[in-house]
């Protein structure tokens, strides 16, 4: 049974349904990509997974049972919005949300220790919110999210405002936090990052799933438009190859724009009577590549 279940979820503010629909399961031990463009709905969903809001239609069910007060020590939550007090210690403050979510002090101490070491910040435990950089801020809000050792985790965002070695330093934990089994909600504007982390997605647009299934799968889905060429020196001719509708020079060779697949072939054969071919791909699409084709053409 998957740790979470989100059944035909349908979520209206007035005359605005904010959520139309959305159904998906996170594994245990896997990270979930929902992806949208901006006002798509995923910080909508999210709060109803977290119980923060209630969905009007549809229901979510954690570990096949619906929500409850039971469900607090299941669940973190790492917000876009950060949400720390400011004036408060960081241990004061962790220590406290983590007993709220059914934790012991003796627990949440170790756990909080373990995390400021992990993150290389073990000073921070007797410093104030306030007197930490936006960044190491993130880090105390990360662990504020994980800290009760949650098995399923909302991550909105998690890497924003964070320098490219602490953007490396929270990756490699979300992915231990997925070893380890915990089922990952993970939001992001960053398709890169969810190319790297999620085997699962939904894309959003306007309240509706537009995209849903295995990152894999997605790829297949859609026509590889994309040839690398590596030649040790020019092949003429290129632009004139059947299908292909641009050609750019690169530092080793070409990259070359074609309308359909098969235009890869006769690429490699009028590269190959004229010069080396060191190199020979044609690329899938990225996911940024895939985003802005499903929601970009559905924009006004
Ligand atoms: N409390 C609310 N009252 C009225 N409308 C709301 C409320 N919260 C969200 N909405 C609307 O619901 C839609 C979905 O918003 P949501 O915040 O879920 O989008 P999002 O995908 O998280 O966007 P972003 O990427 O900008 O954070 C938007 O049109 C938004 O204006």
């Amino acid at each position: 049974m998957n740790p979470l279940k989100v059944e035909n979820v349908v979520k209206q503010y007035a005359d605005k349904t904010a959520v139309n629909g959305i159904s998906l399961e996170v594994s245990e031990g896997e990270i979930y990509g929902l992806l949208g463009a901006n006002g798509a709905g995923k910080t909508t969903t999210m709060r109803m997974v977290l119980g923060l809001i209630y969905p009007d239609e549809g229901r979510i069910l954690y570990n096949g049972k619906p929500y409850s007060n039971e469900q607090l020590s299941l669940l973190g939550y790492l917000p876009e919005e950060r949400g720390l007090y400011p004036k408060v210690k960081v241990s004061d403050q962790i220590i406290y949300l983590s007993q709220l979510r059914g934790m012991s002090r003796a627990d949440a101490d170790r756990n909080l220790k373990h995390w400021l070491e992990r993150f290389e910040v073990p000073e921070y435990y007797n410093k104030k919110v306030e007197e930490l950089s936006k960044g190491n801020q993130q880090k105390i809000q990360f662990i504020a999210a994980v800290n009760h050792k949650p098995r399923i985790v909302v991550m909105d965002e998690a890497f924003s405002g964070l320098d490219p070695v602490n953007v490396e330093l929270l990756k490699s934990t979300v992915k231990e936090l997925r070893d380890a089994g915990s089922s990952i909600l993970f939001s992001t504007h960053r398709m890169e990052h969810v190319e790297e982390l999620c085997r699962n997605i939904t894309i959003l647009h306007r309240s509706n799933t537009v995209l849903k299934g295995s990152l894999k799968e997605i790829k297949k889905q859609f026509p590889r438009e994309r040839v690398i060429l590596g030649t040790d020196n020019e092949v003429s001719g290129l632009e004139r190859v059947a299908g292909v509708t641009g050609v750019t020079r690169t530092e080793h060779g070409y990259e070359i724009a074609v309308s359909f697949e098969a235009a890869g072939a006769d690429i490699l054969r009028l590269a190959m009577e004229q010069a080396t071919v060191n190199r020979f791909e044609i690329k899938e699409p990225t996911l940024n590549e895939i985003f802005i084709r499903t929601v970009g053409d559905r924009h006004e």
